[in-house]
């Protein structure tokens, strides 16, 4: 496990402060997230965890605080132009074209990396075609990743769920991400799924080393996987540690189990040592 101090971090968060009319979605996070680090973010629902992806991928603008990405402000950048300096996003809802086979699916996810425009490709097919080897050979590099084989030619709204989920990890990595947002990624699946999804997650962290923040409800592939957690609630950050640390922290179990939590559908159960509690169900 690779501390998140040890080198320059990719991603800095600082005092960033979320409003919406009458909710107070983020209030006063910060963090940083260190090169090759897996740093995860959980939080009862409604607690700000996809609000804070969409701070760090331009989609929100906070009223306050301030965010790097590779030592670069992102704040009042579009998102598109932070995907293209290499942010990659996976969903809580998968988004993929169904009709499209998973090869041409992780093609799309070559898109912002095609450094030819048109005038190249009508001028001159040399750089482009080129460039759409390369494409080709970097998608089937992630089809072996993933082991996609089987199902290269299927169109994507045939594949079982936890296929589909791997695709879309699979068109995020087509991006050659410096930094990948994972948003549930194992949301609604089985466990051999899980498992499955895990074991990814886990060579994009060892293998490809590309930093990852994932927000997840499974609190057992939180503690299993996550190098350091961040804990928020109401919008409020309660703390951040290893997984060891957080579920050690009163406040934390507190958050999970106290009083205010009791209604309105949120969760019932706090992180467990036995990594088992999949805290923080939609109800
Ligand atoms: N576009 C928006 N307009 C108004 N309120 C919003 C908007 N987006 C989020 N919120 C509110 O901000 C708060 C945090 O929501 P957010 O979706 O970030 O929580 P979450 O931790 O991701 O929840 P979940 O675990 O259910 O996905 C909630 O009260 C939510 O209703």
């Amino acid at each position: 496990m690779t501390a998140g101090s040890a080198a320059a971090p990719v991603v800095e968060v600082a005092d960033v402060t979320l409003r919406f009319k009458g909710v107070t979605a983020i209030n006063g996070v910060s963090f940083t997230v260190g090169e090759h680090e897996l740093f995860a973010i959980i939080g009862p629902n409604g607690a700000g965890k996809t609000s804070i992806f969409n701070v760090l991928s331009g989609v929100y603008r906070p009223q306050e605080g301030s965010v790097r990405f590779l030592g670069e402000p992102v704040l009042g950048r579009r998102p598109h132009t932070i995907a293209a300096r290499g942010m990659a996003r996976t969903f809580q809802n998968i988004e993929l074209f169904e009709n499209l086979t998973v090869i041409d699916n992780l093609m799309l996810g070559r898109a912002h990396a095609v450094r030819y425009g048109m005038f190249a490709a009508a001028g001159w097919l040399g750089p482009a075609r080129r460039s759409e080897l390369a494409d080709r050979a970097a998608v089937e590099d992630i089809v072996d990743f993933l082991e996609l084989a089987q199902y290269r030619g299927f169109p994507v709204g045939l594949l079982p769920y936890g296929v589909q989920k791997r695709v879309e990890l699979g068109r995020a990595l087509a991006m050659e991400p410096k930094l990948l947002l994972l948003d549930e990624p194992v949301a609604g699946m089985n466990l051999e799924e899980t498992e499955d999804m895990a074991r990814f997650i886990l060579d994009i962290r060892d293998e490809l080393e590309i930093p990852m923040i994932m927000v997840e409800h499974d609190m057992g592939l939180v503690m299993d996987l996550a190098d350091r957690v961040l804990v928020v609630d109401f919008g409020v950050p309660i703390t951040t540690g290893t997984p060891v640390e957080v579920q050690r922290n009163p406040d934390v179990v507190k958050a999970y189990l106290g009083e205010d939590h009791a209604t309105g559908g949120r969760r019932s159960k706090a992180p467990s040592a036995a990594g088992t509690a999949a805290a923080g169900e939609h109800p």
